[in-house]
């Protein structure tokens, strides 16, 4: 362990049940920390910051990292946590809620009520008379369309099943796990083209990267029904919002319901825009918060990666009191030069592991006695080794 408090700065308003989990004493959290070892963040623009060259490791309490320069930090061996899973049933809930208030007419019905006056028999006229304005369609029996099957879009397609829809997603790159955890209902798209034609309600649950900017723009969403609903709870930019707002005015698309909004969407009355709400639950913090938490704490205190976007899962239980943990670049004869060093230095090492993910790849070596500061600097010498972390117990 180091010889003072590991220092987390907190940007944004993160869960206090999470930060409990950081004990005083081998934790100082704070949003002015000069020189942190680690950043907890949610939507902070990270981008804009210049991170700190002390920085090991930054933690998103959420799902999306597109605020944060991830590639920049992989180059400097720092991972990128975040929290998969731990908000989607809060963005689920606020999908259906979407679904429902368009289907329903719900916010101008609202709006309508509330403008209304009097009492007694004319209030109960204006409402009788009022309300054929606002008649809608039930959700049962038609068809979402969803486009991302992660931890939100899964949870999304099987509350529609429950609630008698039919559902079509869409997800090149779905993971196993995803697969086996959707209801065996749900029809599989081929293309967001198939989505986009054969729903009546479409809903977006991808990752704001260069292949989904604009993923729903003016060409495609001319295949919509002029009856078919939007809905965006993945990022701004997912959507060309632009071309929503012509296809709402063209009489293309019903409604776009959207947790992103901007100048250019805050007053059309065919948007229900949601001021970035989809996390935003007491349960979402909470989760949220612990997940990461613990994620930092483990990787600060151990070395151990989990729930890294861009470095592989690698934990090794504590069997030597001296463990080095080593971020490299994937390339051959990393393992065969870190473990020379090693030998060279006449250490043993006791246990390691070794594991790759895409261009990056990292390692833990535990040995049988301590290790020096001129040992650390060579392995650091390496060409190809990012980061080296000795870390006694
Ligand atoms: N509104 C909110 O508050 C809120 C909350 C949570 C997540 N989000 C957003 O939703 C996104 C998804 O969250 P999640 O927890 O489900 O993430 P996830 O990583 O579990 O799922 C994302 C899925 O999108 C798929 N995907 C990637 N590119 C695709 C493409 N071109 N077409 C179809 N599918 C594609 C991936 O294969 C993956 O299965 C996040 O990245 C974030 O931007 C928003
Ligand atoms: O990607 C996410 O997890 C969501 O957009 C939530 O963002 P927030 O933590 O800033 O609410």
């Amino acid at each position: 362990m180091p010889d003072r408090p590991f220092g987390i700065l907190v940007l944004n308003s993160i869960s206090r049940s999470g930060l409990d989990r950081l004990p005083p004493g081998s934790f100082v959290v704070g949003k002015d920390i000069a020189e942190p070892d680690a950043i907890l963040v949610r939507s902070a623009d990270l981008h804009a910051m210049s991170i700190p060259s002390s920085v090991l490791a930054i933690a998103r309490a959420g799902a999306g990292t597109n605020n944060i320069p991830v590639k920049d930090l992989s180059a400097r061996g720092v991972p990128v946590f975040n929290a998969p899973g731990g908000n989607a049933n809060a963005v689920k809930e606020l999908v259906l809620a979407g679904m429902l208030m368009a289907a329903r007419n719900l916010a101008p019905a609202q709006r309508f009520v509330a403008g209304l006056q009097g009492a007694g028999g004319p209030l109960e006229k204006a409402i009788e008379d009022g309300k054929k304005a606002f008649a809608g369609a039930e959700l049962a029996n038609q068809t979402l369309g969803v486009i991302g099957l992660g931890k939100v879009g899964c949870l999304v397609a099987d509350a529609a099943i429950k609630l008698g829809m039919q559902v079509l997603g869409y997800d090149p790159e779905i993971t196993v796990d995803a697969a086996w955890s959707l209801p065996s209902q749900v029809k599989r798209a081929a293309s967001v083209n198939e989505v986009l034609k054969n729903a009546t309600f479409v809903s977006l649950h991808v990752p704001l990267v260069p292949a989904t900017r604009h993923l729903v723009n003016a060409d495609n969403l001319r295949l919509l029904k002029p009856e078919s609903v939007l809905l965006n709870f993945s990022r701004e930019g997912v959507v060309d919002d632009g071309a929503a707002l012509q296809a709402l005015d063209a009489q293309q698309l019903a409604w776009y319901v959207c947790d992103f909004p901007h100048p250019g969407i805050l007053a059309h009355a065919k948007v229900l825009a949601f001021p970035h709400l989809g996390a935003s639950t007491r349960e979402a913090e909470d989760n949220c918060a612990a997940m990461v938490a613990d994620q930092l704490r483990e990787f600060l205190e151990h070395g151990t990666i989990r729930n890294a976007v861009n470095f592989p899962q690698v934990e090794m239980g504590r069997e030597s009191r001296w463990r080095v943990a080593i971020a490299n670049a994937n390339v051959p004869n990393m393992v065969g030069q870190i473990s020379t060093a090693l030998a060279r230095a006449g250490l043993n090492i006791h246990n390691m592991v070794n594991k790759s993910r895409g261009d990056m790849a990292y390692t833990l070596v535990d040995v049988d006695s301590a290790v020096n500061a001129q040992l650390l600097a060579e392995i650091r010498a390496i060409a190809g080794v990012l980061s080296v972390r000795y870390l006694p117990a």
